[in-house]
């Protein structure tokens, strides 16, 4: 079995994590932490793991995470960073769901996030766990870097285009949308029931902190430099992510072929058929991200529709999917959950 920690396990990916770990048949939870919570039973806070999780919440401060094989962190930016390395140096291998590790430039990290990193040296030895781009690497890493939200839909559903070389890499659009648990579960005014319900807003156009970490990924796979407007937008909904992509084409190919082959034989990305419109509430709950490509009008733009829950595939699923791989697991092991309706 492996033994496991969370670090912030109050916080909405952070249940997520002890939902789908609670029922994973190799995995022992040893440590689950909050502040703001310690000494509380976990199934006192959250009734859904009654019977499912006996354990009470840790002082992060006081915590053993070295008894552990695995540590989770769900917490926000700028916490694993200060806790990464004695955690490395001892051993114990790391998933990060923040950003603390995903930018390689440290400096252009800095000026995105607002503050100093405190372990740089580590940044260059974290691997970015999306395994549908780095498998072979996600098997030995110590320290996964777990993509952001808005990053997995995008980069999944650029990525065919831009391995192909098909499409104008200095004009990418994505047009992108996100359920309001994609702010974490911190009291916000923004987050407020009536500020988010009934309402439908961008923001952060003049630039969001994903832009350069879906840069950086698209980047690598083209081997040069691409464009990417970046638009997010918040809507009435608890999860999910609808990305809307715009590119356009250079070489006339049956982009629904280049799609399904390039995903065949990847257990959670789910190409659907030609003239299909992915709905959020087909992926809710689950791992998957499903696909949906056209070329309307048969004109020279490419119009990609992916969608995620940003809870699962977006953070926590794809977390335990890096779990599984690192620790030569079957891949879908324990994140096979069909999507909740309604
Ligand atoms: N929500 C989403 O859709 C996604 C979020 N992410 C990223 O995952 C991370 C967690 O997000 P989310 O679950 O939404 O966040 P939340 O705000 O919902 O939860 C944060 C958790 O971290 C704990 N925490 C806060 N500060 C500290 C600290 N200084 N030391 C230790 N623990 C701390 C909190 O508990 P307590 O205060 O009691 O310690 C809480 O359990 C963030 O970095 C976020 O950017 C990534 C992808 C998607
Ligand atoms: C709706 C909403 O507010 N979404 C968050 C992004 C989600 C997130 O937590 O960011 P990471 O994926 O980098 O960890 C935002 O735009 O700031």
């Amino acid at each position: 079995m492996i033994k496991v920690g969370i670090v912030g396990g109050t916080g909405y990916t952070g249940v997520e994590l002890l939902r789908i770990l609670a029922q994973h048949p190799k995995v022992k939870l040893k440590v689950i932490t909050s502040r703001q919570e310690a000494g509380m039973a976990v199934d006192e806070l959250f009734p859904s793991l009654r019977k499912k999780i006996t354990l009470k919440f840790s002082d992060p401060s006081k915590a053993d995470l070295n008894k552990c094989d695995l540590v989770f962190f769900a917490t926000p930016n700028g916490v694993a960073m200060q806790q990464a390395r004695s955690l490395f140096d001892a051993g114990v291998k790391i998933i990060d769901l923040s950003a603390d590790f995903r930018i390689k430039d440290v400096a252009e990290w800095e000026k995105w996030y607002g503050m100093s990193h405190a372990c740089p040296e580590l940044v260059a030895e974290a691997i970015y766990g999306l395994p549908e781009v780095n498998r072979a690497s996600i098997k030995n890493a110590k320290l996964i870097a777990n993509p952001g939200c808005y990053p997995t839909a995008v980069q999944l559903g650029f990525l065919p285009l831009i391995e192909a070389k098909i499409v104008d890499m200095n004009q990418l659009i994505a047009d992108t949308k996100s359920g309001v648990s994609g702010a974490g579960r911190k009291a916000e005014v923004h987050t407020l029931f009536p500020e988010a319900a009934d309402n439908f807003k961008s923001y952060a156009v003049p630039g969001h902190r994903h832009l350069p970490e879906i840069k950086q990924g698209l980047s690598n796979i083209a081997r040069k430099q691409i464009g990417l407007t970046f638009v997010p937008h918040l809507t009435p909904m608890i999860r999910g992510i609808h990305a809307t992509l715009y590119a356009t084409l250079t070489k006339q190919i049956d982009l629904q072929t280049l799609y399904a082959d390039r995903y065949a034989n990847e257990p959670f990305v789910d190409v659907l058929p030609a003239g299909s419109h992915p709905e959020t509430r087909s992926v809710r709950g689950s791992n998957f991200c499903r696909i949906a490509v056209h070329r309307p009008q048969g004109g020279n733009i490419a119009v990609i529709l992916s969608v995620t829950d940003n809870l699962v595939k977006g953070a926590a699923g794809q977390a335990v999917q890096n779990m599984n791989i690192m620790f030569g697991l079957p891949e879908t092991l324990g994140i096979e959950h069909v999507p909740l309706l309604p």
